[in-house]
C-alpha cells in the first residue's frame, strides 16, 4: 500500500501540518451514553482520553456498543449523555461534516459507478474545495496509495483489497484529525486481512494520525493498537495496552474474553512475604498479583506446568488428560481437574512429558505464580 515510505512521509507532513496543535488530547469522551428512542441503552458512562497519534481499538462481542460509540464520535448518532471533545473543542452536537473526523465502513460505502478518482474526490467536493486544490490533493493521495493506474476505473470493477485502499484514501484525503474505522477489514479473506493489517499499522505510524478502530477480532485489536478498550453490554470493562490486557485482565469478563484463562474462585488469604497476594481455593493456596482482598484467580493457559514431581510448597492440581494436540512448537492439552472442570493448557510441544502424554493419562499441574492475576469477581 505504501511502496515509497519517503513519499508517504512527505505526504504525511503535509496531511498533518494543520493538526499539530498543543492540545493534550485528540479525543475525549466524558461519561458518554446512548439510549436509543426504543429504550435500548447501547452505551453507558464511556470515559476515554486519546493522545494524538494513538491507535485505539474498541473490542467486544456483537452488540456490546462498539459501533454506536464510533458513530457518536463521528456525529452520525446523537449522544444522550455526557460530552465528546476533539482537540479540546466540544463537538457533542456538531454535525458529522463539521467534525474533523473521517469514517471508513466495513463495506467501504464507495459509489460503484463513480471512478476511483471521483470517489476519492467526493469528500473534497462536499467541503467546497476549489477544483485545482482538489485535483492536487486527489493526485497526491492516488500516488501515495499506488492507485494512479486505477484512477479512471469504476469502483465496482476492483478487487476487495483495492476497494479497501480506496476507502482509506478517501478517508484520508480530507485530512482528518481522527480516522474512525468500523471493522474495515471484515470483508477481506484471512490472507489479505493479515497483509492489510500490517499496511494499516505502517500507514498509521507514518501519518501520525489518531486511529479509532472497531473490531470483534481479538488478534486484530491486540496486534494493531496501542490501547484496547474492551466493552461488554454497553459498559467499558478495561482500557489497557494489549500486553497488559492479556497479562493482567481486570474483570472476569476480560479474563474470559481475552486469551485462554482458567478462573478459580477462593477466599482471600493475605499477602505473601514477597508482596504477592494469596487465595485459598479448593485446590490449595494460589499466589498471584492483584489487589488485597481479591477473590478470584485468573490463570493463563501457558502458566500451567506439567510437574510430575512437583516443587515443595507449590500448588499441585491433579487431573487427567482428555485431549492432546500439537500445533507447531506449541502443545495444547485439555485436562480434567478433580472438580470435573476441563481446562486448556499450553506448553512446549517438544517437552518429553508432552510427547508421552496421551488421553487418559494422569497428570499433576503446577502454576507459575508470576503469571497469575487475582481479581474481584
Ligand atoms: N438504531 C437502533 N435502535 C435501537 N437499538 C439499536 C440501534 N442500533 C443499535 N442498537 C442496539 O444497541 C446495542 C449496541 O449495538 P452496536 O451496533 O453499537 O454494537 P456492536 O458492538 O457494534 O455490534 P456488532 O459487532 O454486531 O456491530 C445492540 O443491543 C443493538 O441492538
Amino acid at each position: 500500500m505504501i511502496p515509497n515510505p519517503g513519499r508517504a512521509q512527505i505526504a504525511a507532513r503535509t496531511l498533518t501540518s494543520s493538526i499539530c496543535g498543543a492540545m493534550t488530547h485528540d479525543l475525549e469522551l466524558n461519561s458518554v451514553g446512548k439510549t436509543y428512542p426504543d429504550g435500548t441503552t447501547a452505551v453507558q458512562d464511556f470515559d476515554l482520553k486519546v493522545e494524538k497519534g494513538e491507535f485505539v481499538a474498541f473490542l467486544g462481542p456483537s452488540g456490546c456498543g462498539k459501533s454506536t460509540t464510533l458513530r457518536m464520535i463521528a456525529g452520525f448518532e446523537e449522544i444522550t449523555r455526557g460530552n465528546i471533545l476533539i482537540k479540546g473543542r466540544d463537538v457533542s452536537h456538531t454535525p458529522p461534516e463539521k467534525r474533523p473526523t473521517s469514517m471508513i465502513f466495513q463495506n467501504y460505502a464507495l459509489f460503484p459507478h463513480m471512478t476511483v478518482r471521483q470517489n476519492i474526490g467526493f469528500g473534497l467536493d462536499i467541503k467546497g474545495l476549489a477544483r485545482s486544490e482538489k485535483d492536487r490533493k486527489v493526485e497526491r493521495i492516488l500516488d501515495m496509495f499506488d492507485l494512479t493506474e486505477f484512477a479512471d476505473r469504476k469502483a465496482d470493477r476492483l478487487s476487495g483489497g483495492q476497494r479497501q485502499r480506496i476507502a482509506l484514501a478517501r478517508g484520508l484525503v480530507v485530512e482528518p484529525e481522527i480516522l474512525l474505522l468500523d471493522e474495515p477489514l471484515g470483508a477481506l479473506d484471512a490472507n489479505l486481512r493479515r497483509i492489510i493489517q500490517n499496511e494499516l499499522k505502517l500507514l498509521q505510524r507514518e501519518l501520525g494520525i489518531t486511529f479509532v478502530f472497531v473490531t470483534h477480532a481479538q488478534s486484530e485489536a491486540l496486534g494493531l493498537s496501542d490501547r484496547v478498550v474492551v466493552m461488554s453490554n454497553g459498559v467499558v470493562e478495561q482500557i489497557s495496552p494489549p500486553e497488559e490486557l492479556y497479562r493482567r485482565p481486570a474483570t472476569p469478563f476480560v479474563a474470559g474474553f481475552i486469551g485462554s484463562n482458567t478462573v478459580i474462585k477462593g477466599t482471600p488469604a493475605g499477602a505473601a512475604p514477597d508482596g504477592t497476594q494469596q487465595l485459598t481455593t479448593p485446590f490449595g493456596t494460589i499466589t498471584g498479583h492483584g489487589l488485597a482482598g481479591a477473590d478470584t484467580a485468573v490463570i493463563p493457559a501457558e502458566a500451567f506446568r506439567i510437574a510430575p514431581q512437583g516443587t515443595p510448597g507449590e500448588i499441585r492440581l491433579p487431573g487427567t488428560i482428555t485431549a492432546r494436540k500439537l500445533v507447531g512448537a506449541v502443545g495444547h492439552l485439555r485436562v480434567r481437574l478433580s472438580d470435573e472442570r476441563e481446562i486448556d493448557i499450553e506448553t512446549h510441544a517438544a517437552a518429553p512429558e508432552v510427547q508421552t502424554l496421551a488421553p487418559g493419562a494422569g497428570v499433576t499441574l503446577g502454576i507459575d505464580p508470576v503469571a497469575v492475576t487475582l481479581i474481584n469477581s
